[in-house]
This record gives C-alpha cells, structure tokens and sequence, in this order.
C-alpha cells in the first residue's frame, strides 16, 4: 500500500466543471450538449443539469432540429436551458451565493434566472456565441446585478473516468455481504 498522499489530483475548478460536462453527456441535443454544476460555499455540489425537454415531452417525439419553416418544429421553443434544470433541481432551500459551473456561456433568460436566485459566480467553458445579442444581452444584466463571470481554461483537454483505474481484485476481497458490525446506527453502511 503506498503511503504518500497523492498529488496529481483533479483541483476543485476541474472537478466541477467535469462534473457539469458529465451532466451534459446526458442531453440528447444532438448538436449542443450542455450542462451545469451549482455548488455551495462550502463547496458541496447542490443541483446539476443538462439540457434537455420539459418531463413528459419525449426525446422522440419532439423536434431537435435547429431549423425549419415552421418554428414550432425546432427544439428552440421546446429545450429547458441545462442552468434552468440545475436550478429547478437544487437540494438546498435556494442557491444564494452559489457558484455556477456551465460548459457554454448561459443565455440571456438563463442570466435572468441566475441572477434572480442570486447565484454570485458563472463559471463557464465555451464563449461560442458571444458576438450573439442574447449572450451580450446576458452580460450586461450579469454585469448591472454584479455576477462574476470566468472563462475557465483546462489545464488538461481530458479528464479521463477509467473504470478500469480500481484495484477491482482488493475490492472483490471484501466480504460478499456486510457484517453485522459494518451496519451504521442509522442501519445502512453507506458512511459519510
Ligand atoms: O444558456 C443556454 C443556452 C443554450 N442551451 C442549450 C439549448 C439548446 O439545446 C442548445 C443550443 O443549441 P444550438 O444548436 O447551439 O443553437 O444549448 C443551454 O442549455 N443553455
Ligand atoms: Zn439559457
């Protein structure tokens, strides 16, 4: 067993940004995949999002198209904003001066809601539509309510999940049901 700490560990930036691009590997936009991590001030992650139709409305039913001659057949007035869903989905009362960490620079109604639920920080990746009005639009409003906002710059283009990294044969050593002294008071042996 080594005994040294290990040192070449994801920082917290990396870490929840990566998560908020794992959330985005859920949405099923076929051209734009999205997703958000909101995270506290003690750093606990509160709410994660991807972007994605309204429950109920079918990935298969309604359109992904970007365009066509009849608007109403474009995923545009149909698609929840991975920050919106984050939001909607938080664990804690609210996310007052939280952080958001976002793959692409959040649209102006997305910089609405972010401001009105008083998230103090936008994190973000991509600034691929920022000559369009509804991203200018979004920072002037990020700028007049006093949201920070950085484009976050990876250290590494890749962060691999090997789920091969385990030592799998230490694992499979463990005993194939808990002892009764693995059980918590709390009658599980999850552990925290
Ligand atoms: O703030 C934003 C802006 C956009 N999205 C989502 C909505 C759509 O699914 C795509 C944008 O589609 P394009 O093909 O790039 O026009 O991104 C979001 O989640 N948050
Ligand atoms: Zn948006």
């Amino acid at each position: 067993m080594d005994s040294e700490k290990r040192r070449d560990t994801i920082d917290w930036t990396e870490y929840f940004m990566a998560m908020a691009f794992l959330a985005a590997k859920r949405s099923k936009d076929p051209s734009t995949q999205v997703g958000a991590c909101i995270v506290n001030e003690d750093k606990r992650v509160v709410g994660i999002g991807y972007n994605g139709f309204p429950t109920g409305c079918s990935d298969d039913e309604f359109p992904w198209s970007k365009t066509s001659p009849d608007p109403l057949e474009t995923k545009y007035l149909y698609v929840c904003h991975a920050e919106v869903n984050a939001i909607l989905n938080k664990n804690s009362t609210d996310v007052k001066n939280c952080t958001m960490y976002v793959a692409l620079f959040p649209c102006n109604e997305c910089a609405k809601i972010i401001i009105q639920s008083a998230i103090r920080e936008v994190v973000y990746m991509s600034d691929k539509h920022a000559l369009k009005d509804h991203t200018i639009a979004a920072k002037r409003m990020l700028d007049a309510a006093g949201v920070k906002y950085t484009q976050y710059k990876p250290r590494h283009s890749r962060i691999v999940i090997d789920f091969t990294e385990i030592d799998w044969d230490s694992l499979n050593q463990l005993p194939a049901t808990p002892r009764k002294d693995d059980v918590t008071r709390n009658g599980h042996n999850g552990g925290c």
